[in-house]
């Protein structure tokens, strides 16, 4: 793996003495797409803020593509675009004067060229001598993103960026990302939704409670997600599985009282049938069968909902 961002043992305490972040480790590969889920108030986005220098880390250490965000902040920042939830554009400005000044603020030469090619990738280029006041929220989104790709970025965070807009807007999003990603910048989203994060993301990442609770490729979630599993409940506890039993894949729990046979959802044969004829043939007996599937939304739900800390 070639990270773009390494985040180390990263807390963050606000001064209201509520702990936002608790020692978050994460590497971001360079080149992908990495969606990060989580409820509100997860701390999605105060995680962005650190990265990005709006907001100071109480321990812990991001590096972006090997600069600190914090003793080495422009060399650091130079590298990142943001797409903040909020707008924050400078509404007197013209589109195309907000676009100028970004780029500028980042000691980047002036390029009208790349400008161009921003605004026409989102469908503003006919609004570039408009005052931003007077552009639709819609619009306004779209300069958001336009300002954040002023400067060239290699790295891209939207902070979920369709909270809220419409189907076209959404869909011109999705569009750009994808671009983005084939000439490489590394892209980050967060997201309530899970449905964006599994259209997008290479990898998802679930934050709860200041904590990620999984990173994981989304293929490999999804496989997770295709497998079901039977569990089968026995009549007698078992200590280990049976070596007539060891080449399935089989996991025993509930003190023994229960044998959990994972397959594939898809597959032509469960092998249900050869299980439950090599249970016979050991004499082991169960009481009941029980099958299940998971989907990413349970997956989501019980690692947000699963275990709700003492308040
Ligand atoms: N300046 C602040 N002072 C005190 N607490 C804060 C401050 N900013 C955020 N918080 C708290 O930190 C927690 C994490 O907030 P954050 O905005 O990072 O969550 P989030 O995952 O981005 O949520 P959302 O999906 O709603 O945007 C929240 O409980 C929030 O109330």
């Amino acid at each position: 793996m070639d990270p773009i961002i390494q985040i180390s043992g990263l807390s963050k305490t606000y001064e209201s003495g509520f702990q936002a972040l608790k020692q978050l480790d994460l590497s971001i590969r360079r080149g992908e797409i990495l969606a990060l889920l989580g409820p509100n108030g997860a701390g999605k986005t105060t995680l962005i803020s650190i990265i990005c220098g709006l907001v100071n880390a109480s321990s812990g250490q991001v590096l972006v593509d090997g600069h600190d965000t914090v003793r080495d902040y422009r060399a650091a920042r130079q590298l990142i675009g943001l797409v903040p939830q909020e707008l924050t554009n400078n509404m007197f400005d013209t589109v195309w004067a907000t676009l100028k000044l970004s780029r500028g603020l980042f000691g980047k030469r002036p390029d009208a060229v790349h400008l161009e090619r921003v605004l026409r990738d989102l469908s503003l280029w006919d609004k570039r001598d408009e005052r931003i006041m007077h552009l639709s929220g819609g619009m306004k989104r779209r300069v958001l993103i336009a300002k954040a790709l002023a400067h060239e970025p290699d790295v891209l965070f939207l902070d979920e960026p369709t909270a809220g807009v419409d189907v076209e807007l959404r869909r011109d999003m999705w569009a750009l990302v994808r671009r983005l990603r084939d000439q490489g910048v590394t892209i980050i989203l967060t997201t309530h939704y899970i449905e964006e994060a599994e259209e997008m993301a290479d990898r998802i990442g679930v934050i709860r409670q200041g904590e990620l609770m999984l990173v994981e490729d989304k293929q490999v979630l999804m496989q997770r997600l295709g497998s079901k599993q039977l569990s089968v409940h026995l009549q007698q506890p078992l200590r280990e599985i049976p070596t007539a039993l060891a080449d399935l894949p089989l996991s025993l729990t509930d003190a023994g009282y229960q044998l959990v046979y994972t397959y594939d959802a898809h597959a032509e044969r469960s092998g249900i049938a050869t299980l439950l004829r090599l249970l016979g043939d050991a004499g082991i007996e169960y009481k009941d069968l029980h099958s299940s599937q998971s989907s990413l939304e349970d997956i989501f739900v019980e690692l947000v909902h699963g275990e709700q800390e003492p308040t």
